[in-house]
């Protein structure tokens, strides 16, 4: 038995693993492997647990037929369901979680931000100008989280304080709180873009979600409105959202991720006033390392014990189940 990881673990995370296996009673080599050497590891492992920006020859390890599970350290999957490994009978199970409070924090700082005008005053700030802008309020706003999952719950829970009017759509729209007015389904995004003031984006990147914010759907929001992506940056037209914020359509705009990231230095998204770009941090966490260990040892005991992963990702949709995600805290 092989366990490969790749993700930036420490000595104590390794020995964590080691002792997990142990009361589990299994033998196993546990190796942390480098980047560079990650595609010779994986040949011959039975069960992965890297990051999302690890380059791994999928097509070439599948055919190696050896992996028996993959455990991705990151809660967006898009990084390693390519067809060879849909295709495949390895499960994957996803980070979904481990990250909300960071993620809705994030959230909290863009959406806070772009709403009370921080980059056009900061831009003030640097040129010594005391300007006044027009600020607008979070509380007593409409807010519309799209995809309902560990990072859409944790935001929703966070903001509930705020006395925001709280909306979300999801693809399984089933255990709403009470402080969530309403949770639709995944098609009736376009009836509820008209009703919020504010859109967050939360949801997985796939071939339903890809593009899904353009210029039409922009249009359906009020006049004035705020967007947030903390998801995937392809989830957005990054012209259209680059439109509306020089037409007004949108007032204001914070994004962690963008299509391509790098940001291009000619994308015009750079010259936007009233938009916050940061580079994909959203998900940073002093702890994360230890928490993504104590994540995937609580998976390796369940895997030996002969039970389903949690966060176990439906593959050709790309995110866990309601019945296996971890914010459900499935048995
Ligand atoms: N910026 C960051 O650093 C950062 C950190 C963590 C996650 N993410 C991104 O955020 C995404 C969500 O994370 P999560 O942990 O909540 O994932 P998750 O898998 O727990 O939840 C995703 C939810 O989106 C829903 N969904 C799927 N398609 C939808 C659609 N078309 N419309 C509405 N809902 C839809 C699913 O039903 C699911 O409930 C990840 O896929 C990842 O891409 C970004
Ligand atoms: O999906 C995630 O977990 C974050 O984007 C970090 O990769």
């Amino acid at each position: 038995m092989k366990i490969v990881l790749c993700y930036p673990v420490e000595d104590r995370h390794v020995a964590q693993i080691r002792t997990t296996l142990q009361q589990a009673g299994v033998q196993a080599e546990v190796v942390d492997a480098g980047q560079e050497r990650i595609a010779e590891q994986l040949l011959d492992a039975d069960i992965y647990c890297g990051h999302a920006k690890v380059p791994v020859p999928w097509p070439e390890v599948v055919a190696a037929g050896k992996l028996k599970w993959i455990q991705s350290s990151a809660a967006g999957m898009d990084h390693c369901l390519v067809p060879e490994v849909i295709a495949s009978s390895i499960p994957v199970s996803s980070a979904s979680g481990i990250l909300a409070d960071q993620v809705a924090d994030h959230t909290m700082a863009l959406l806070c931000g772009s709403m009370r005008s921080l980059p056009v005053f900061f831009r003030a700030q640097q040129k010594k100008e005391f300007i006044r802008r027009p600020t607008r309020d979070l509380h007593g706003s409409r807010v519309g989280i799209v995809g309902f999952g560990g990072n859409g719950r944790r935001l929703a829970e966070v903001l509930s304080p705020f006395k925001t009017r709280l909306f979300a759509t999801d693809c399984f729209p089933e255990d709403k709180p009470e402080y969530v007015e309403e949770l639709l389904g995944a098609e009736e995004l376009d009836s509820l873009l008209p009703r919020v003031d504010v859109l967050i984006l939360a949801a997985p990147l796939n071939d339903e979600t890809r593009g899904m914010i353009d210029g039409r759907r922009l249009n359906l929001m009020p006049r004035g409105s705020f967007l947030v992506n903390m998801a995937r940056g392809p989830l957005v037209v990054e012209e259209d959202l680059a439109d509306a914020l020089e037409s007004g359509q949108l007032a204001g705009a914070g994004i962690d991720v963008t299509e391509v990231e790098p940001l291009a230095p000619e994308s015009r998204l750079w010259e936007q006033p009233n938009l916050i770009i940061t580079p994909h941090v959203g998900g940073q966490k002093s702890s994360r390392l230890d928490d993504m260990t104590d994540f995937f040892c609580l998976n390796l005991d369940r895997w030996f014990r002969g039970e389903t992963p949690r966060n176990l990702v439906e593959k050709k949709l790309g995110f866990p189940l309601p019945e296996h995600a971890n914010w459900k805290k499935a048995p």
